[in-house]
């Protein structure tokens, strides 16, 4: 079953002031995005910035994209997120090293039409949750949706996250899918202003529902 509360990820974020009001609408989680391809990229002064901030009950993601474990590990140890969302080709053995430090797993799956459900199998007993993207030219963050069908198909007890392109509007629609274990919405490019500055109006709308 659907819980009844979905968690609400705002991802790709790095602008102090931002960062700050978002806060005052409290989301579940908040991602950033260290991927230095990425035009939502935060490098670590910016970070080290912010942990001067009080998350209160959000928990900070860390975006990783085929990062060595040895530099998450480091980033973790700085305090830099609480969890971890690995976004690219990342092997079962790798994330184990992370498992073993105590950091929590969200393993993405990069969805098209070519998506074979059975690469899951190898990372259910390791990842805490799952996070379906859609497949694009970019490794994430390409703004727009796979087919959420697809899903009804996904033989994993694992809760997940939904992502790509979703914009506020989607909320409704997810809500009437009944996804079985989908537990958050992750939203990005749809709900900016400018890479890695969120609309603070979209950020209301979707958290006081
Ligand atoms: O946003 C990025 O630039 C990015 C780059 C590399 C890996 C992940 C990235 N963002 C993640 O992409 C998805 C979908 O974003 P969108 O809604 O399609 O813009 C989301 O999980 C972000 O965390």
């Amino acid at each position: 079953m659907q819980p009844a509360k979905l968690k609400i990820k705002i991802c790709g974020m790095r602008d102090f002031e931002n960062v700050q009001n978002v806060l005052k609408h409290k989301p579940d989680y908040m991602g950033f995005i260290f991927y230095d391809k990425s035009k939502r990229y935060v490098n670590e002064e910016q970070v080290e910035n912010l942990l001067k901030l009080n998350f209160g009950t959000t928990k900070r993601v860390g975006v990783f994209v085929n990062q060595s474990p040895e530099i998450i590990i480091d980033f973790f140890q700085r305090g830099y997120f609480d969890l971890v969302q690995l976004h690219g080709e990342e092997s079962p053995e790798d994330i184990l090293k992370l498992k073993y430090e105590g950091i929590e797993i969200i393993k993405v799956f990069s969805v098209g039409e070519d998506f074979n459900p059975s690469i899951l199998a190898a990372y259910e007993p390791i990842a805490d949750y799952f996070l379906f993207d859609t497949k694009g030219a970019e490794k994430g963050g390409n703004g727009y949706k796979f087919d959420w069908n697809i899903l009804h198909q996904i033989d994993s007890q694992k809760p997940f996250f939904l992502s790509g392109g979703l914009q506020t509007s989607d909320l409704k629609v997810v809500q009437n899918m009944e996804l079985k274990n989908l537990m958050g919405l992750d939203y990005n490019s749809k709900i900016e202003l400018l890479p890695g500055l969120k609309d603070l109006d979209e950020v209301e709308k979707i958290l006081n529902n």
